[in-house]
């Protein structure tokens, strides 16, 4: 199979879909890996280690996309992307349709089979291509969360630790997935005083066995998050129903009960945001004030540690992709209930039910469409 890997063109994108080592294991078993000149470099892998793995290096990326069956990417497919994709690609990537009419529209004109990592199920009940990303980002909320607390950044000044003599910072984070719980322990790593919201109690006993006590747990309700919005220095938003928009936690008028210069990161942003004010920022500009309140929205915060995201990111894409690239992506899907559910898009009609809820479109079976 000829497998096509571009250079990620959203603002401050430096992972890459696919590294060297990756590269390696297509085309030893007989793959065509054609990888865009200079895709790998904000990630640290340079075009001379690709060529080192078999695979070819493209300058124009009008004859990469051209010459592909199978293209491998990590973020949504920007415009320019879009219309690149024809009936003839297999598009495996970040989607997040159920927060983007427009994309959804595109990829459904485009033809295009078009799978999604966030999708991808596993037998504990888990998302494991979005699971690593998860990890990142519920890690660096924290951090972007406590530079935004700075006074310079518009921020109350509260420094999350404290120091001797004064309490630390509160911060809460509604979601206690893999972000929230990622988010939770830097944030206890810190010195904060950590509490984490959601509606399972299942995730809630989990972590109160995990840290022993140390970051409490409440179940969510319309009461706790009111108390949150009162208490809190910082409140990351974590919350995800798989494939849906995010349901909206934090209303503007609920932001008139913050303390000024308080903060909220919303990592769910990307399935469309949990609070009512959160809009996508870029590493560029990554925080905007509502009502005295610092809002920090980054759509793909695991691009701002490339290196770091594109390895643990590949490490969980790769089994996928060469199943893709061995197989062909009916074989491939029909063989594994797990990777069925990513299948979002083909030949014009949605597969993914809650993309299909969103935008009130017609749904076709997955299980049908690989069968065909
Ligand atoms: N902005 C970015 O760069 C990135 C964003 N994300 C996003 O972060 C979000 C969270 O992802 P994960 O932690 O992997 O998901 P997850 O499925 O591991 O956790 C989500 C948690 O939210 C809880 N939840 C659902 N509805 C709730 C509600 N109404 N109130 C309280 N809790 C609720 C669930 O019970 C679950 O424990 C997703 O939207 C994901 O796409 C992930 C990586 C990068
Ligand atoms: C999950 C996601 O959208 C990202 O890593 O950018
Ligand atoms: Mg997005």
């Amino acid at each position: 199979m000829h497998i096509a890997v571009p250079k990620e063109i959203k603002n401050h994108e430096y992972r890459v879909a696919l590294t060297p080592t990756g590269a390696r294991e297509l085309t030893g078993r007989g793959h065509t890996v054609s990888v865009q000149a200079g895709a790998g470099e904000g990630a640290g892998f340079n075009d001379s280690a690709y060529e080192a793995a078999g695979a070819r290096i493209e300058g124009d990326v009008k004859t990469l996309w051209q010459d592909a069956q199978l293209v491998l990417k990590v973020k949504e497919p920007q415009a320019e992307e879009v219309a690149r994709l024809t009936s003839g690609h297999v598009l495996f990537t970040y989607l997040h349709l159920a927060a983007e009419e427009t994309l959804t529209r595109g990829l459904m004109q485009s033809g295009a089979t078009c799978i999604a990592y966030e999708t991808i199920t596993d037998a504990q009940g888990g998302l494991p291509l979005l699971a690593p990303m998860s990890t990142v980002a519920g890690r660096m909320a924290i951090q972007a969360g406590a530079h935004s607390l700075e006074k310079a950044q518009g921020g109350s000044g509260v420094l999350l630790p404290g120091v001797p003599g004064v309490a630390p910072g509160k911060v809460t984070v509604i979601g206690g997935g893999v972000v929230g719980e990622n988010a939770a322990r830097m944030a206890l790593g810190l010195g904060a005083d950590v509490t984490v919201l959601d509606k399972s109690l299942a995730r809630l006993d989990v972590l109160d066995d995990r840290y022993q006590g140390r970051i409490k747990t409440v179940y969510s309700t319309a009461d706790a998050l009111d108390h949150a919005v009162r208490e809190s220095d910082m409140i990351v938003g974590a919350v995800l129903i798989p494939g849906a928009a995010a349901p909206k936690l934090i209303t503007r008028a609920m932001l008139a009960d913050m303390k000024p210069g308080s903060v909220l990161v919303d990592v769910a942003i990307d399935q469309g945001g949990c609070f009512e004010t959160s809009k996508p920022t870029t590493h560029a500009e990554p925080t905007y004030m509502v009502d005295g309140i610092v809002h920090y929205c980054v759509a793909n915060m695991p691009g701002g540690v490339a290196r770091t995201s594109t390895l643990g990111l590949t490490n969980a894409t790769l089994p996928f992709v060469l199943a893709l690239a061995d197989k062909g992506w009916r074989e491939a899907l029909s063989n594994d209930s797990h990777f069925l559910p990513g299948l979002n898009v083909h030949a014009g009609k949605i597969t993914y039910p809650a993309v299909a809820d969103a935008f009130g479109l017609e749904r076709v079976d997955s299980a049908d469409v690989v069968g065909d």
